[in-house]
């Protein structure tokens, strides 16, 4: 067995004493295996924010892994993970932090706030204080992030609409007030609009850049990190 192709030697031969070079089926394997994977057109940074428990890790995770964990740890400080996705026919690197909730990181998560193109903020439909954090997070953005930074509210937890406080009217008014910001409900838990809300706001983002200036000086080099998955796209917007 060739340890680097995991192919069994004889197919390389005909028989015993051919070299690789010899045989069009494993020329034919090996160029294919060598070739470096496409690069990402694009890459670009997605931050979450939202107060402690409203879900944060669980979007993230569910849309990086398609994973939920019913009892996580809260995040101390800052996490990423790093997802590919195809969209317009271009392949885009995203680097999504999560942040903490927890008022006591907000000296370190705010560090993170300016390289991003994108912002999600995220409260939980079951509990009221964490609607009622809104306009502190949003303070926390006009301080802290790019003003051309994409917007994107999401009330979470949809699926346990019935403990819902928060109605669907009071984020879309909340959302409604504020240039830009769209909004959307989710469930980590259901995976019910996960993905499309980070595609959603990749899109938005690459519209955005579009009309101004080429993209390609806007974004590229960012981040250089590793590729995990492509996705297609859903969009319920
Ligand atoms: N029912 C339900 N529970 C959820 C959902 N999303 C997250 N949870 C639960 O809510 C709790 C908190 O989720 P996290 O993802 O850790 O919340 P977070 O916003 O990252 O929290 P911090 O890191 O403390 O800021 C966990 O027990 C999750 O299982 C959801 O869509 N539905």
């Amino acid at each position: 067995m060739d340890p680097r192709y995991d192919i069994p030697r004889r197919a390389a031969g005909g028989g015993g004493g051919g070299s690789a070079n010899s045989s069009p089926a494993l020329g034919a394997q090996s160029r294919r295996r060598k070739m470096p994977p496409r690069p990402a057109d694009f890459k670009l940074q997605i931050i979450i924010i939202g107060s402690r428990g409203v879900g944060k890790t669980s979007l993230m995770e569910r849309f990086t892994d398609d994973t939920f964990c019913e009892a996580c740890k809260s995040t101390v400080g800052v996490d990423f993970k790093i997802k590919t996705v195809e969209l317009r026919g271009k392949k885009i690197r995203l680097q999504i932090w999560d942040t903490a909730g927890q008022e006591r990181f907000n000296s370190i998560t705010s560090a993170y706030y300016r390289g991003a193109k994108g912002i999600v903020l995220v409260y939980d439909i079951t509990k009221q204080e964490t609607f009622e954090d809104l306009p502190k997070w949003m303070k926390m953005i006009d301080k802290y992030a790019s003003e051309e930074a994409e917007l994107l509210l999401v009330g979470n937890k949809l699926d346990c609409e019935t403990d819902r406080i928060i109605s669907r009217q009071q984020g879309e008014r909340f959302a409604s007030r504020i240039s830009g910001m769209r909004f959307c409900e989710a469930s980590a838990k259901d995976n019910f609009n996960v993905d499309e809300i980070f595609l959603k706001l990749v899109d938005d983002i690459l519209s955005k850049v579009r009309l101004n200036v080429p993209l390609r000086s806007t974004l590229q080099n960012q981040i250089t990190l590793h590729t995990s998955a492509c996705l297609p796209v859903l969009f319920f917007f």
